[in-house]
């Protein structure tokens, strides 16, 4: 493909939706590369109500010093409403025109593709996608930025969680964040040698009675035989009626001890971690050398060390879903504790 570096002038970039750990080095990443080829950078912010209301500024070497080790993101972010009516769009596609926009670099998840992709009806311009999510919902990627700071973040609470829930062996319901899928619950749950992992992947909410009922012989068997905590990790937006309810029932129904943390927003939060901050670092200067290279309406990801490209279609119709073997690698070694205690 003919390079398209002498016809690239101006991209515009932006983080939308959750922010994640690792946003703010991606940012820095594509600065700085956009900057050696001579690339005007212009930063949006507070996502696509940055685009819309044009409020943005530009950004050169010195805008991105200091901030890889940063949470958050310096561009801010935010969910547009707006952006679901083709008013909102168009709004966001004038402001390409108007602004000389040649690509934009969305780093967000899957509803923030979905946003590129109703800009692409109507812009000529170049779109790429960069996974920036903690949820790690997004295939085409083995990690989505912001990931990996997330559980770790998750799994240093839940250690500290543990220590008091085993001064008084008592029963813990952590619930943690990650709305559609269980990729943190998962990863978290086995980290930390959670009791018990009640996510996406292995419970349907139409089974509740059943599987209280099950952790209620679960947790009686276990307390009676070495007076131990036991640590029920939870995905958000599954229970009904979340944590604090399972928590009530176990202890109203059955007068276990049970204590409730909703860990929450403390998962986004925090400094990222090497394996975001790298992750972000290649996924930034791979998005200039796409755009480079006259790429369109594509995410960028990691597989297996190399750098991929999926179509935006692709990232948004296909959910990445916690890998077979971890939820299986979850169910040995609960059977095997089982074994370990008859
Ligand atoms: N179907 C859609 N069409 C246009 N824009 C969308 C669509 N879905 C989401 N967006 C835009 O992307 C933003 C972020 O999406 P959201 O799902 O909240 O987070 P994430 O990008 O992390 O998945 C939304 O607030 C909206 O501005
Ligand atoms: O801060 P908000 O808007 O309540 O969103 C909470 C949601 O955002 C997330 O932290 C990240 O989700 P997205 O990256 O898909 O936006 C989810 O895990 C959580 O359910």
């Amino acid at each position: 493909m003919m390079s398209k570096q002498n016809t690239i002038r101006r991209i515009g970039i932006l983080t939308s939706g959750g922010d994640a750990p690792g946003m703010n080095a991606a940012i820095r990443a594509v600065v700085l590369a956009a900057h050696q080829y001579s690339i005007e950078c212009i930063g949006f912010f507070h996502g696509y109500n940055g685009l819309i209301n044009q409020e943005y500024r530009l950004l050169d070497n010195s805008s991105v010093k200091d901030i890889i080790h940063k949470g958050g993101t310096i561009l801010k972010s935010a969910r547009c409403p707006e952006m679901l009516s083709e008013t909102g769009v168009k709004q966001a596609v004038n402001s390409l025109i108007k602004l000389q926009i040649d690509a934009l670099i969305v780093i967000g998840g899957d509803g923030s593709f979905n946003g590129m992709l109703a800009i692409e009806q109507h812009w000529q311009g170049q779109l790429i996608g960069l996974p920036g999510t903690i949820d790690n919902d997004l295939d085409g990627t083995d990690f989505t930025i912001g990931f990996s700071t997330a559980i770790n973040t998750a799994i240093e609470a839940i250690d500290k969680i543990r220590d008091t829930a085993d001064a008084f062996d008592r029963v813990f319901v952590v619930e943690l964040m990650g709305r559609h899928s269980g990729h943190i619950a998962f990863n978290v749950g086995i980290a930390c040698g959670a009791e018990q992992i009640i996510s996406f992947e292995n419970f349907n909410a139409n089974d509740a009675n059943k599987k209280v009922n099950e952790i209620v012989s679960d947790i009686k068997h276990h307390q009676s035989q070495d007076h131990q905590s036991y640590l029920i990790v939870l995905a958000e937006n599954l229970w009904p009626n979340g944590a604090q309810s399972l928590s009530e029932q176990l202890k109203l129904q059955y007068s276990i001890d049970c204590g409730t943390c909703i860990l929450g927003h403390i998962q986004r939060g925090g400094s990222p971690v090497a394996k975001d901050r790298l992750l972000a670092t290649k996924l930034g200067v791979a998005a200039i050398e796409a755009v480079l290279v006259g790429k369109t309406s594509i995410m960028l990801g990691e597989l297996k060390t190399e750098i991929e490209e999926v179509t935006l279609n692709d990232a948004v119709q296909h959910t990445k879903i916690v890998a077979e073997n971890l939820v299986v690698a979850h169910e040995n070694i609960l059977a095997l504790a089982a074994q370990n205690k008859r």
